[in-house]
């Protein structure tokens, strides 16, 4: 039998660790790009799920792929069509192509089409019945996801990077190398799409990509992105501890109208963020406006109180404090 080259094994693996507990019969949807990282992850996906399907070990019973058209570069419907074309010649089912409009979204053009993205893929998955969307990020996109957060001064929540799972989607490639991705589909002799935005110096993320993390890299050694995608999984797992934490003390802070300040000033400084920030998003602050600053100005109402008005978040959301206790209030019209 052929040797199996080792790029194509490690994603194999990945992909293989990343299904093992489904359920019985189910669906698994790729959300491909058409660039080597998710076309990889496809080509795994499809060998692992046939390998190990209906009678094998695993639960898997479809693989099915998703590509989503944002209409943002021209041609992008041609891509959209070639890489669905691929997967029907290659045995996917189902196969669905979801053109989305980020007409109207908050944010740049970017987040736009990441927020129709997700939202498409979320769909699809609810009405294909999926019990799984694979994502194709690596480890390289999750040490550049790292670096920008720590340029950014996140906290442990942002430097924990992207989770392996959340919700129906799953990111099997965390541990696998993006040039590994690459000799995957020169292996199985797939062509990948390549993206222009990934190279376009206009976005941050490109220039950690092209030139921070290479540079850090040239420095420091090659073990770098391993080592910052460590970071990311150390943190994550210290979150889940504190994120526990947070959702006990919230509990406990919360009061007749709002959450108690005397309860709240006796948490230790993570905590309380980590309350505060919980406590925002229920009030209904946009998870990507919440900033650092729109915390410390609820924390200050807390351990700065010197009578001050309120604390605006995202969102046209305010919070006063009244008596002892933090509370929404509506806020005063701007003229
Ligand atoms: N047009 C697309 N259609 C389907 N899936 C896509 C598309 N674009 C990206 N994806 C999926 O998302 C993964 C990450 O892509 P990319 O790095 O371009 O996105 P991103 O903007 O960094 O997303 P994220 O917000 O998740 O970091 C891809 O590997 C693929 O699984």
């Amino acid at each position: 039998m052929a040797r199996i080259p080792a790029p194509v094994a490690a994603v194999r693996t990945a992909v293989r660790r990343g299904l093992a507990d489904l359920p019985p019969g189910a669906l698994v949807l790729v959300a491909c790009s058409g660039g080597a990282d998710s076309l990889s992850l496809a080509a795994a996906a499809h060998f692992v799920g046939g390998q190990l399907g209906v009678g094998g070990q695993l639960g898997v019973g479809g693989v099915g792929l998703v590509t989503v058209d944002h209409g943002l570069q021209e041609g992008s419907d041609r891509r959209a069509r070639s890489v669905a074309a691929w997967a029907r010649d290659a045995g996917f089912d189902p196969v669905h192509v979801s053109t989305v409009t980020t007409a109207g979204l908050p944010g740049g053009p970017e987040a736009a089409a990441r927020t129709a993205r997700y939202a498409a893929l979320e769909a699809a998955a609810a009405r294909l019945g999926a019990s799984a969307v694979l994502l194709g990020h690596t480890r390289d996109d999750q040490a550049e996801t790292v670096l920008l957060a720590l340029a950014r001064g996140a906290g442990p929540r942002g430097l924990a990077g992207m989770p392996q799972r959340r919700g129906v989607f799953r990111r099997p490639l965390l541990d696998v190398a993006r040039a590994d991705t690459r000799k995957a589909c020169a292996a199985l002799g797939l062509v990948p799409w390549e993206d222009p935005h990934n190279t376009d110096p206009a976005y941050a993320r490109s220039r950690v990509r092209g030139a921070a993390l290479p540079t850090l890299v040239a420095e420091l050694g090659p073990a770098v992105v391993g080592n910052l995608s460590r970071t990311a999984a150390l943190l994550a797992a210290d979150n889940e501890v504190l994120d526990e934490l947070a959702v006990e003390a919230l509990e406990r802070a919360r009061s007749a109208a709002g959450l108690s300040a005397p309860v709240l000033a006796g948490l230790r400084a993570a905590i309380r963020g980590r309350v505060l920030h919980r406590w925002a998003r229920e009030l209904g602050a946009p998870g990507s406006a919440l900033a650092y600053g729109h915390v410390t100005a609820l924390d200050a109402l807390v351990t700065d109180w010197h009578g001050q008005g309120p604390a605006y978040l995202p969102g046209g959301i305010a919070v006063a404090r009244r008596g002892s206790e933090l509370v929404r209030v509506v806020p005063a019209p701007t003229k």
